[in-house]
């Protein structure tokens, strides 16, 4: 526990730091002060950098004019000090500057958990790792989370397929409801933001669909791409917009493409699209590739030698969830067979990685057809209702491989299986993956169905 004297000179530092930098001192605690360095416990890396580095300055200064001599800081992180998520609720509000501007009351506002659970608990900035191809794209995702509406507005971050977008919008997501647990905060992809309206339409509900969109402090909308062939969602996005614009409050969306080259949009919209700031995401450099999996490994306690990492890393270069679903199969297969994960397996496991121009063949289609040929079943018992153990299994099977084998989104697979909720399709990848490293049958099929996928999309 920090003493008297520490807490006050601490609840100094609290009260000098502008609103943003607040809330990073206030998650830490002073331990105690050595001659002139002061030692500080913060609950997590990324906290590290905002004091250690970012805001040393600031906060050095607070000291030095609280004792009236010079004072450093001396960081580590403490990760029981981590906020319990729970907590979120009761904690005092914090309101970032342009919220409080705007006479946002307690009353007024819902907490910013709407649509929290829709937010992947593993997509936080901690868990990103920075590198050349993304460094800028990750600076403008913090920036706009530590003050929403006030930086960029909109922040568009486009770039190819698995590459990181989600993850960041979702990070900006957890950061706000961290820190600023009552600024509303809506996640949504384009195709529930088009099901929604639609859905608004045919039940007479504009005015509630409405409101759900235009009440909110941040909107986080992902693949806004898919806009691009909805013109009447367009025209309401288009209000929608303007409406959150001119209240400043915060939007991000993530796409495939810069706005230019989303020709099917609206001019004006388009437009829209380009007042705030447009970053891109690149493919990952090789080093980049291997912290990545060096800290999945770490998540997942994934045992993986480093040579194994470089070996993966190499191998696939231009998305991030393929790199990752090579580790998991070169750990899950060790772990069937009680290998050490060394080169020589990681080596024969991906032996026969699909190739990139194979892949393009590869759709959710010839997925469903292979599986239910495969399983002896038809494409009507994958998509249909009945819950037998064959059908759940070959039905997790197929979802996940359309996840891993394509680019199409978690909602757009589950409408494929017969109109599914996308946590349906997030439940079965889930469970595939964890089944394959302790089920050797499970990891056989996967591995005998994707071969098949393979030479089925080859032969077109
Ligand atoms: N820099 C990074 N650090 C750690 N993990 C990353 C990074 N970039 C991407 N990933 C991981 O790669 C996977 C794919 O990322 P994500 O889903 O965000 O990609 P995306 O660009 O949104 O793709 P899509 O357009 O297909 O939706 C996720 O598991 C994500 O956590």
């Amino acid at each position: 526990m920090a003493d008297d004297a520490l807490a006050s000179a601490w609840d100094h530092v609290i009260t000098s730091a502008p609103t943003p930098v607040k809330v990073w001192v206030k998650a830490a605690q002073p331990l105690a002060l050595h001659e002139s360095t002061l030692l500080v416990a913060v609950p997590n890396d990324f906290s590290r950098e905002r004091i250690a580095s970012r805001n040393r300055a600031l906060i050095e200064d607070a000291l030095s004019s609280f004792y009236g001599r010079p004072i450093h800081i001396a960081v580590s992180v403490d990760a029981s000090l981590e906020p319990d998520e729970n907590d979120a609720d009761t904690a005092e509000p914090e309101l970032p500057l342009d919220v409080a501007s705007h006479g946002l009351g307690a009353s007024q506002v819902a907490p910013s958990s709407l649509n929290g659970d829709r937010l992947n608990p593993k997509y936080t900035f901690e868990n990103f790792v920075i590198g050349s191809s993304n460094r800028f794209a990750h600076a403008a995702a913090v920036a706009v989370a530590e003050a929403p509406g006030k930086s960029y507005n909109p922040l568009m971050i486009y770039g190819p397929s698995g590459l990181g977008k989600t993850h960041l919008l979702h990070g900006i997501g957890h950061y706000v409801r961290q820190y600023f647990p009552q600024v509303r905060v809506k996640y949504v992809s384009t195709e529930e933001l088009t099901n929604d309206f639609i859905n608004a339409i045919s039940e007479n509900r504009t005015v509630e669909f409405r409101r759900t969109y235009r009440d909110i402090d941040v909107l986080l909308i992902d693949d806004i791409q898919f806009l691009e062939s909805k013109i009447q969602t367009q025209e309401e996005f288009f209000h929608t917009f303007n409406t959150l614009h001119n209240a400043q409050k915060q939007i991000v969306m993530t796409s495939d493409r810069p706005p230019k080259a989303l020709e099917a949009l609206e001019p004006r919209l388009r437009s829209r699209f380009e007042w705030g700031l447009l970053t891109d995401i690149q493919p990952p450099d090789l080093e980049t590739r291997i912290a990545i999996l060096r800290k999945k490994a770490a998540a997942e306690h994934l045992m993986a030698t480093p040579e194994v990492l470089e070996f993966i890393g190499g191998k696939i270069a231009t998305n991030i969830r393929e790199l990752e679903g090579a580790l998991i199969r070169v750990t899950a297969f060790a772990s069937l067979n009680h290998q050490p994960v060394d080169l020589r397996l990681a080596e024969e496991v991906l032996r026969d990685l699909i190739p990139e121009g194979v892949e393009a063949q590869i759709t959710p289609p010839l997925i469903m057809s292979q599986t239910a040929n495969y399983f002896n079943i038809t494409i009507d018992d994958l998509c249909g209702p009945a819950r037998t153990h064959v059908l759940v299994t070959a039905r997790q099977i197929a979802m996940y491989l359309c996840r891993e084998l394509t680019d199409f989104s978690l909602p757009a697979i589950g409408r494929l299986f017969g109109g599914r909720d996308h946590t349906t399709v997030m439940h079965a990848n889930k469970k595939i993956r964890q089944l394959m490293a302790e089920r050797r049958t499970i990891y056989n099929q996967v591995t005998e169905l994707t071969n098949r996928i393979k030479q089925a999309a080859s032969a077109h």
